[in-house]
C-alpha cells in the first residue's frame, strides 16, 4: 500500500467509545469468558515446564522459551499497531518496535500523566510462579511452542483486565472528582482504596466466574443428564481464587496507582 507512517486510516465509520461506570463494567464481564476461555485452553497442555527455563535453551537468547515467544511475538503486534490501542500494555515495553500502519483515532480518555501505569512485571511473577501450578496438570507432552502461545493469550487478556482498572479510575475521578481530589493529594492510598471499593460487586464478580468456569468448562457428554457426573476442564475454584487473589486486587491497585498520578 505504500503509506506513510503518520497517514491517517480512511475510515467509514469510526466509533468513538463512550466510557461510563456501566461500560467499563460490561467490558470487565465480557473479558471474564475470554479469561475463562484461556485458562481451559492452557489446561489443555501439561505443565511442560521447559517452556520457562532460562539460561540460553534458545541460541543466542538468555531467556525462557516463553519469554522469547512473548518478546518477538509483542514486536510484530506492535508493529501492526496492537499497542496503540490506550487499552494494551506490552510486557516487555523496552525495545518495542513502532507501528507501521496507519493509526486509528482510539478515544483519548485516559489522563497521559496516570496513562502509563504498568503492573505486568507482577503479572507475569504471579501467573507463572503461583498460579500456573494451581491448574495445570504436571507434565511434559514437548508441546512447548504452543504452551508459550496459549499462555501468552491468557497473560494479554489477564492484562488488559487489570489495567482496565485505569479506564474504572478515570471514570471514578470524574464523577466524584471533588471525594477524590483531597485524598490524591495526600497521598492517601488506604482511603482511596476504601472510596474506589464496592464489595458487593467483588463478589458477584467471583461468583460469576466460577458459574463461567463450570458452564464454558463442562466436559460435555450425551448423557450428561446425571449432574453428579459433571467435570470440569478447569476446577471452577480456581478461576474464582484468581479473580479473589490477584485480578481484583490488582485492578485495584492500578486505580489506586492511576489515581496517585491524577492530578500530576
Ligand atoms: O467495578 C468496579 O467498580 C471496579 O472497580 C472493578 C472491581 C473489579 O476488579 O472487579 C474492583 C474494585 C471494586 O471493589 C469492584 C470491582
Amino acid at each position: 500500500m505504500g503509506m506513510a507512517k503518520a497517514e491517517k486510516l480512511s475510515l467509514e465509520s469510526v466509533e468513538g467509545k463512550v466510557y461510563t461506570l456501566d461500560s467499563v463494567r460490561e467490558a470487565l464481564i465480557r473479558q471474564e469468558d475470554t479469561i475463562v476461555f484461556g485458562l481451559i485452553e492452557r489446561a489443555k497442555f501439561p505443565m511442560n515446564s521447559h517452556t520457562y527455563r532460562g539460561g540460553e535453551e534458545i541460541p543466542g537468547f538468555a531467556g525462557s522459551l516463553a519469554e522469547f515467544v512473548v518478546k518477538n511475538t509483542e514486536a510484530v503486534q506492535a508493529k501492526v499497531g496492537r499497542y496503540n490501542n490506550p487499552e494494551e500494555n506490552p510486557f516487555f515495553p523496552e525495545n518495542l518496535p513502532p507501528s507501521l500502519v496507519p493509526s486509528y483515532p482510539f478515544t483519548q480518555f485516559l489522563y497521559p500523566k496516570a496513562a502509563l501505569v504498568n503492573i505486568n512485571k507482577s503479572i507475569w511473577k504471579f501467573y507463572f510462579d503461583e498460579l500456573l501450578p494451581l491448574f495445570v496438570a504436571s507434565g511434559d507432552d514437548g508441546n512447548y511452542a504452543q504452551t508459550a502461545a496459549s499462555d501468552l493469550s491468557l497473560l494479554q487478556a489477564i492484562s488488559r483486565r487489570i489495567h482496565y482498572g485505569k479506564f474504572v479510575a478515570e471514570v471514578k475521578f470524574r464523577e466524584s472528582a471533588q471525594q477524590y481530589e483531597p485524598l490524591i493529594r495526600a497521598e492517601d492510598k488506604e482511603g482511596l482504596m476504601k472510596l474506589l471499593t464496592f464489595e458487593s460487586v467483588e463478589e458477584m464478580v467471583r461468583k460469576r466466574v466460577e458459574r463461567k468456569a463450570k458452564v464454558f468448562g463442562e466436559n460435555v457428554t450425551l448423557n450428561n443428564g446425571d449432574e453428579k457426573n459433571v467435570t470440569y476442564k478447569v476446577d471452577p475454584s480456581v478461576a474464582a481464587n484468581l479473580y479473589k487473589n490477584w485480578i481484583i486486587p490488582l485492578t485495584k491497585d492500578v486505580q489506586v496507582e492511576y489515581l496517585l498520578h491524577r492530578l500530576d
